[in-house]
């Protein structure tokens, strides 16, 4: 039995393999001939379930993991949400850009927001769990240059922004790792009753 990590993203799967170092069993990528799916969920555990029963039937015997993250921000309805990965074209970097013009002019005291992660596993047996995770923080108000994305332009409480964070200071705070932290004992769980 395998852990297959349900993700497209190549950068993802070695960040999510690593974030879950060690576990008793293999974790592997998906074969490269399975095509991408589109993400329609209105939420994002409804996207990490989509992407893990996308790819359930080619992998009956292993374990399955799908995870799906974004930003929201409170001024802005939520948005960019479950679209935060593509509601314009270009890259992550162009993307926040645009989201510090849409919040131009507002105070730090109005641009509180979240990253969220959810991960979705599903079992040989045919059980879904779902585990999340939330970081909180704030939008910069100052000019940024947006390089590294979003970690560009959202604020830790230190003032730091996330992508300046140390790691010793991240590693708890982190979405996506507290929802894998939750993932992999759940994993563990299964693993020892075989
Ligand atoms: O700078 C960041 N620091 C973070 O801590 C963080 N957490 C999430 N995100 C962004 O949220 C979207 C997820 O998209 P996503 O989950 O759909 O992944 P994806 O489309 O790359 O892969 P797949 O798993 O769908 O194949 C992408 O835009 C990520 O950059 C972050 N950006």
């Amino acid at each position: 039995m395998k852990l297959i990590i349900a993700t497209w993203n190549k950068a993802k799967f070695t960040w999510i393999r690593d974030a879950l170092r060690p576990l008793p069993l293999e974790a592997a990528a998906l074969a490269d001939t399975i095509e991408d799916i589109e993400e329609t969920a209105a939420t994002f555990s409804g996207n990490a379930s989509l992407k893990v029963e996308a790819v359930r039937r080619y992998y009956p015997n292993d374990i399955i993991l799908g995870e799906d993250s974004g930003l929201m921000i409170n001024a802005l309805g939520g948005f960019p949400g479950v679209k935060t990965a593509r509601f314009l074209p270009g890259s992550d970097a162009d993307r926040a850009k645009e989201l510090l013009r849409r919040l131009e002019g507002l105070p730090l005291s109005k641009r509180q927001a979240q990253f969220h992660s959810a991960v979705a596993l599903a079992t040989p047996d045919g059980q879904g769990i779902l585990c999340s995770g939330t970081l909180a923080g704030w939008i910069s108000n100052r000019e940024r240059t947006c390089v590294q994305g979003y970690g560009d332009i959202f604020l830790l409480c230190n003032d730091k922004v996330l992508a300046a964070a140390e790691p010793t200071q991240l590693l708890p705070l982190d979405h996506r790792r507290q929802a894998l932290f939750q993932a992999k004992q759940h994993i563990l769980e299964w693993v020892g009753k075989d």
